[in-house]
């Protein structure tokens, strides 16, 4: 006889339908609507999604058991559809099983690609493309034009991205602005679908044959094949003397075998698999916390003068450098309370453990996919005084910080599977922002209030504003006296 006390009790959780399970629970707003179910059902909760069991997390207690205590049971990914055809099978860093090729591959990501010394390396990319940007909008300050902040964010991300890692400006000759985007939007579609493979084994792909999900993703995979492979092709048969060091280049030093990363085959796939995860990493996230951020203070004209004045008064000239950002201390409050309201990946990447273990004293079995509601964590009035309020003074005097340490403030995770781009990812946020708020002031489009302002969500594998954010730059005139 068992005693009831000591029998393995798994997490609470809603009750669930034949075959689907809970999935009918799960809205557009994923992280929203699991919220939701946390506040009934508990901060560990366990669902069904059609045949995979799913735990949740919706505190910082929990997700310090899974991300720091219990990082090593929980720091595999689950093997996913989408994820699978655009990562090659599995071969990139972001979606990769936990085991030799994922340590290997995030070995190359953290001391080669995405380190300090290589983001510094790249700085000069980041202020043309910052020139540039200043020269646009001071075109539409003159003729008074409404400006897609969205749009322009995007541009400015992926043609940061498309240069370091690329050599190559975005709108370049093969794909305009516009394919550019629907193709990184298609993939991240992609990346975010719920795939009835995913849950249905066996029977699941026929659902997916039907629906258009699988030609889907066949096409977004060929398209981002199709570009990726010009670009590699581009960069053989470069004369030597062209040769302008990027991150397509170290990736083919690899392949090649000239370097020290020789525990993997490092196949031309591999190469494919990684600049995937750049793109998709890399310019949407970037993006998108830009335009909230923008969003935010557009809604909160207190918190913009006082921004505005930081840059103004601490730097006392026009457009602002990399090496000026460390004396905006309350640009990086703006920067932090943005990413707390509106990170980009609210539940972050999907987690599978690899063992059994206990969490909060529920059992978790192996094979269970688990997502940390960041998100929600974030707007938590337990750790958050009027979580709701855009107030970024809530950091000043306070060491919480995004690195993974403080389990309230989770924008890129946290433990062996946390963001390695983060220092990349801040770099380009802070040095945009700053130039924004220094060099122009901000207004709504006619006869628009701050409330009007639409904060509506859209998810797919990051959620991003719903509507295009529309504001109308006036160039910041620096008082004569300020002028040396
Ligand atoms: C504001 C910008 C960004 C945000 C909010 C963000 C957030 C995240 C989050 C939440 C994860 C999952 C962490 C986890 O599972 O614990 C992640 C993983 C990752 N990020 Fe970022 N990220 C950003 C920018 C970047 C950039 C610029 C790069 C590089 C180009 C990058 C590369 C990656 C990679 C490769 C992974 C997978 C790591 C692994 O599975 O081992 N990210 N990021």
């Amino acid at each position: 006889k068992v005693n009831k006390k000591d029998k393995p009790q798994l997490p609470p959780g809603p009750p669930k339908l034949p075959i689907i399970g809970n999935l009918h629970q799960i809205g557009l707003l994923p992280h929203q609507s699991l919220w939701q179910l946390s506040k009934r059902y508990g901060h560990v909760m366990l669902l069904q999604f059609g045949r995979v069991p799913a735990v949740v997390v919706s505190s910082a207690e929990a997700a310090k058991e899974v991300l720091k205590i219990r990082d090593l049971e929980c720091c595999s990914r689950p093997p996913l559809a989408g994820s699978a055809k655009l990562s090659y099978n599995n071969l990139d860093v972001a979606f990769s099983p936990y085991g030799e090729h994922w340590r290997e591959m995030r070995k190359i990501c953290v001391i080669k690609l995405f380190s300090t010394k290589s983001v510094q390396s790249f700085q000069f990319v980041r202020d043309k493309e910052i020139d540039s940007l200043i020269d646009d909008l001071n075109d539409s300050s003159l003729s008074a034009a409404t400006v897609d902040v969205s749009a322009k964010m995007f541009a400015l991300t992926a043609s940061m991205t498309l240069r370091t890692a690329f050599g190559k400006a975005f709108g370049g000759s093969e794909l305009d602005n516009d394919r550019f985007e629907s193709m990184i939007h298609r993939a991240q579609s992609t990346l975010g679908s719920f795939a009835a493979s995913d849950f249905f084994p066996y029977v699941g792909w026929i659902v997916d044959w039907l629906t258009g999900l699988h030609a889907k993703f066949e096409r977004s995979f060929h398209e981002l094949d199709d570009f990726f492979g010009l670009v590699i092709d581009e960069h053989l048969n470069r004369i030597p003397q062209e040769r302008k060091e990027d991150l397509v280049d170290l990736l083919l030093s690899i392949e090649r075998g000239q370097s020290e990363f020789g525990e993997i085959q490092f196949s031309r796939d591999c190469t494919k698999a990684v600049l995937m995860d750049i793109f998709i990493a890399g310019v949407d996230t970037n993006a998108i916390t830009i335009t909230w951020a923008m969003a935010e203070l557009a809604r909160n004209p207190r918190v913009m003068k006082k921004v505005q004045d930081e840059i103004r008064n601490s730097l006392k000239k026009g457009k602002v450098s990399e090496s000026d950002i460390h004396q905006l201390q309350y640009l990086k409050m703006v920067v932090k309370e943005t990413l707390r309201l509106h990170p980009a990946a609210p539940l972050l990447l999907p987690r599978e453990s690899i063992a059994h273990f206990k969490l909060a004293d529920y059992e978790v079995h192996p094979k269970t996919l688990i997502q940390v509601n960041v998100w929600a964590i974030g707007r938590d009035p337990n750790y958050w005084r009027n979580p709701e309020e855009f107030f970024p003074e809530r950091f000043s005097d306070s060491s919480i910080d995004y690195k993974g340490q403080n389990f309230e403030f989770l924008p890129f995770g946290a433990g062996r599977r946390g963001c390695p781009g983060i220092y990349m990812a801040m770099t380009m946020v802070e040095l945009a922002l700053a130039n924004l708020l220094g060099c122009f002031d901000w207004k709504l489009p006619n006869g628009m209030k701050e409330t009007d302002i639409d904060m509506e969500e859209v998810a797919a594998l990051s959620t991003y504003k719903k509507s295009p954010l529309k504001l109308v730059p006036i160039t910041y005139q620096r008082p004569s006296e300020d002028q040396t």
